[in-house]
């Protein structure tokens, strides 16, 4: 796509080069029972991977992990290649990952520059901050137009694209959405997941946690099934929409892994090939 600005850590050159891996995850919350169970995922360099899976398997305590809200009991995390698994949460910003959260973010009595701007506290560099503010602007158009406007004035679909410029503005290698169609009508469900296109497109890889399946499988390269706390089933997101153990899953049973035509969770090669 011509038309889109280019994020430096995404090139063409570097497609398929793991840009975040958790290997073998173990994590919890306190001394309540694991959650994570050796968990294995890899976000590619410009590559959108979606993991879906029943509620409570713990796809957004997988974002946490990486964001470095929740330090994993065991396993590695890497970040293009650098062992990242005890940073907390700055320092995973520093490292290169950004975190969109569930629900709605965006300060309403601010404006949509005001809030973009947050995104950037990190940055001291002026230069830097104008670089991004131009980048954003023309990743997301709606951006540039309602821009000294207050947020709280756009749709539920044009503060979603505020939260992603924001997040875009420490220069993330990988952003981690969590359930960014969460309040949004079918309409403009579509026009997000045509923006976190856009990121992928722009050279942004992208963790997407999703409650929609199909329609996040629908957008994703790549995607991962989660269910009890480890990748079920993963491969190439097409794949994985015409494979009958997604619906067993949802329906509540337990499908069987034996008869796998995508590649096994443990081993995370789906995500990388
Ligand atoms: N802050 C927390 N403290 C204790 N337990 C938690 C916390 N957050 C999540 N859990 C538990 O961890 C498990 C996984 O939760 P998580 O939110 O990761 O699942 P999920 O797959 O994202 O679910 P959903 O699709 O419903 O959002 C659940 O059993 C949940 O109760």
């Amino acid at each position: 796509m011509s038309d889109l600005p280019t994020a430096a850590a995404g090139t063409s050159k570097d497609a398929g080069r793991p840009l975040l891996e958790l290997v073998d995850v173990e994590a919890g919350y306190g001394r309540a029972a694991l959650v994570l169970r050796g968990l294995t995922v890899r976000v590619p360099a410009a590559s959108i991977v979606c993991l879906v899976g029943p509620n409570g398997a713990g796809k957004s305590t997988v974002l946490k992990v990486a964001s470095g809200m929740l330090t994993p009991r065991s396993g590695k995390i890497l970040v293009d290649g650098k062992d990242v698994t005890r940073n907390g949460a700055q320092d995973m910003i520093k490292a290169g990952l950004s975190h969109v959260l569930q629900g709605h973010s965006v300060f309403k009595e601010m404006t949509v520059a005001e809030n973009v701007g947050l995104g950037a506290y990190t940055v001291r560099d002026k230069a830097v901050i104008a670089e991004r503010t131009d980048f954003v602007k023309t990743l997301f158009p709606i951006v540039a137009e309602r821009w000294g406007d207050l947020a709280g004035a756009l749709s539920g679909g044009q503060q979603k694209q505020v939260e992603f410029a924001r997040s875009l503005m420490v220069s993330p290698k990988v952003v981690l959405l969590d359930e960014p169609s969460m309040g949004l009508d079918p309409k403009r469900t579509s026009a997000m997941f045509e923006q976190v296109v856009r990121m992928r497109d722009a050279g942004i890889a992208v963790l997407l946690v999703e409650q929609n399946a199909r329609r996040a499988l629908e957008t994703a390269d790549i995607g991962c099934v989660l269910d009890l706390g480890r990748v079920h089933i993963t491969g190439p997101a097409p794949e994985l929409l015409a494979d009958p153990r997604l619906g067993e899953l949802y329906l509540g049973g337990r499908p069987s892994t034996s008869s796998s035509t995508s590649a096994p969770a443990s081993a995370g090669s789906g995500a990388t090939s």
